[in-house]
C-alpha cells in the first residue's frame, strides 16, 4: 500500500543538537542539545512568549527544517525526507491541534473530523480498523469528546469555542496518529473547561497510545502530565527578556 509506515522507534521523538534560525533573523529561535519523548508519554511544554514553543512544534512536525542537528520522529530522520514526503509523514503520524483550530467552514463537522483521512491512506486505514465505517468512527470520537449528536448538523461556524476545540481534537485523533501535538489549545477557555478538555484529550491519547506534546502557558495544567519541560531552560537560544 502507498503510505509511509513508521520504522520502529527507539523514542517517538528524538532531537539532537538542533539549531533553527528563521529566515531573515540573525539569532536562532531554537538551540536544543537533546530532547526525547517516549511512546505514549504526555509532555507539558511551557515557556514565556518568544521562547520557541511554536517553533519547536513546527520542527517536530517537519513544517520547518533546522539548519543543524537532527529530529527523528518514530525513528525517521525528518531531514532525509523531501518537503512532500515530510508533509505526508506529518499527516500520517501527527495530529495537530492549533490555537485557532483551523476548522474548514465549508465542511460539515463530520467531514472536518475526517479530513486527515482524505490526505492520508495510513490514517484512513487505521480509522477503518476502528469501526464499521469512517463516519461511525468520527461520530464515536465526537461522542467521546462530549459533542452531542444534536450538534453534528450545525455549521462549524455556529459552534462555541469549546465545541470547535473538541471538533479539532477529534480531527487530530482520527486514525490514531502516534503523536498528538497541541499548541495552546485551551487558551480561549475558562478554567473548568480547560480541565475538562484536557481530561478528554488525555483519556483519548491514553486509549490510542499516542504521545502527547502539549504547549501551554497555564501551569495549573502542568501537574497532570508525565513530564514538564520549561523550554526557556533547555533552549539555549531563548531570549525571554525580549518577550512582550
Ligand atoms: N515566521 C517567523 N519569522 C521570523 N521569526 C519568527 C517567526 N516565527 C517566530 N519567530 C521568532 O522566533 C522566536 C520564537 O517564536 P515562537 O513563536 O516559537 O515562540 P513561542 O514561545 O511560541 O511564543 P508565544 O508564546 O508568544 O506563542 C521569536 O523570537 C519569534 O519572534
Amino acid at each position: 500500500m502507498n503510505f509511509s509506515a513508521p520504522p520502529s522507534p527507539a523514542a517517538t521523538i528524538a532531537i539532537r543538537a538542533l539549531r533553527f534560525t528563521w529566515p531573515g533573523q540573525d539569532h536562532p529561535a531554537l538551540a536544543l542539545e537533546s530532547l526525547q519523548v517516549a511512546a505514549g508519554e504526555h509532555v507539558f511544554v511551557s515557556g514565556p512568549s518568544g521562547s520557541g514553543k511554536s517553533t519547536l512544534l513546527a520542527a517536530i512536525g517537519g513544517i520547518i527544517v533546522p539548519q543543524a542537528g537532527q529530529i527523528d520522529v518514530l525513528g525517521q530522520p525528518l531531514h532525509t525526507l523531501s518537503a512532500a514526503r515530510r508533509d505526508r509523514f506529518r499527516v500520517d503520524h501527527i495530529g495537530f491541534i492549533f490555537q485557532q483550530f483551523n476548522l474548514l467552514p465549508y465542511l460539515s463537522i463530520i467531514d472536518n473530523v475526517l479530513l486527515p483521512c482524505q490526505f492520508s491512506a495510513y490514517r484512513k486505514e487505521r480509522a477503518r480498523q476502528q469501526g464499521a465505517d469512517l463516519t461511525t468512527v468520527a461520530q464515536g470520537l465526537l461522542v467521546a469528546l462530549d459533542l452531542a449528536p444534536a450538534l453534528w448538523k450545525r455549521p462549524v461556524t455556529q459552534l462555541s469555542i469549546g465545541q470547535q476545540q473538541r471538533v479539532a481534537a477529534a480531527r487530530s485523533l482520527i486514525g490514531r496518529p502516534e503523536i498528538i501535538v497541541a499548541d495552546e489549545p485551551t487558551s480561549a477557555l475558562d478554567s473548568d473547561r480547560q480541565q475538562a478538555f484536557l481530561d478528554l484529550l488525555q483519556r483519548e491519547c491514553a486509549q490510542s497510545g499516542a504521545a502527547l506534546v502539549f504547549v501551554s502557558h497555564d501551569q495549573r495544567l502542568a501537574e497532570r502530565f508525565d513530564r514538564r519541560i520549561a523550554l526557556e531552560q533547555i533552549n539555549h537560544a531563548a531570549r525571554p527578556e525580549e518577550a512582550a
